[in-house]
């Protein structure tokens, strides 16, 4: 079932999240309420912490040229591991749980990557582009990271402010 999404500044956000240990049916009903979840709030990409459970999961469902998401792209991802990375590449980051802010991120060009998919097998793969992105974008959250964190001094500030301004505004209309 879709999930309500934990959104900055919640502090659950900066939890590090555990391993998983049980490969188990829990975990299965796990990842399906994370793919609803991200398909209902029009994300590419999701970590476990985002729903409020502490666990080292994610996925990644990139859409295609056409902008469209099928399942068999759907990745999930289980106990990452970055064994290698290379390069640096920038790209304009938006986050479900910091809605409507965008913002520039530099992160590696490549990545190799070890993971467990949802039966315990584990996985190895090489990523670069947007996948590679995701994978480092999502696997911060894990850490309790948001890519908010990682802004120059100036750009934290302006979001700070925007933020200031969105919450006040949220206020008022709720009164
Ligand atoms: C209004 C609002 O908050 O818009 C959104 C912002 C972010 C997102 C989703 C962001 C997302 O999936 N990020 C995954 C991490 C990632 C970031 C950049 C590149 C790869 C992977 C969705 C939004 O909702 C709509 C309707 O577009
Ligand atoms: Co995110």
């Amino acid at each position: 079932m879709v999930r309500k999404i934990v959104v900055y500044p919640d502090k659950r956000l900066k939890q590090r999240s555990k391993e998983v240990v049980d490969f188990n049916n829990e975990l299965h009903l796990l990842l399906d309420d994370m793919n609803e979840t991200m398909l209902a709030g029009n994300g590419i990409g999701l970590a476990a912490i985002q729903i409020g459970v502490p666990l080292r999961v994610l996925l990644i469902n990139l859409p295609d040229e056409e902008g469209n998401q099928y399942p068999e792209n759907l990745l999930e991802v289980i106990n990452p591991v970055i064994l290698e990375k290379r390069g640096s590449t920038t790209y304009t980051e938006g986050c479900l749980s910091v809605p409507d802010y965008y913002d520039d991120v530099e992160r590696a060009e490549w990545i190799r990557v070890e993971f467990y998919n949802r039966h315990g097998e584990r996985q190895e793969i090489e990523a670069d582009g947007l996948l590679a992105i995701a994978f480092q974008h999502e696997m911060d959250h894990l850490d309790g990271h948001l890519f908010i964190e990682k802004l120059s001094f100036l750009k934290r500030k302006k979001f700070e402010k925007e933020w200031k301004k969105k919450q006040k505004e949220l206020q008022k209309s709720s009164k």
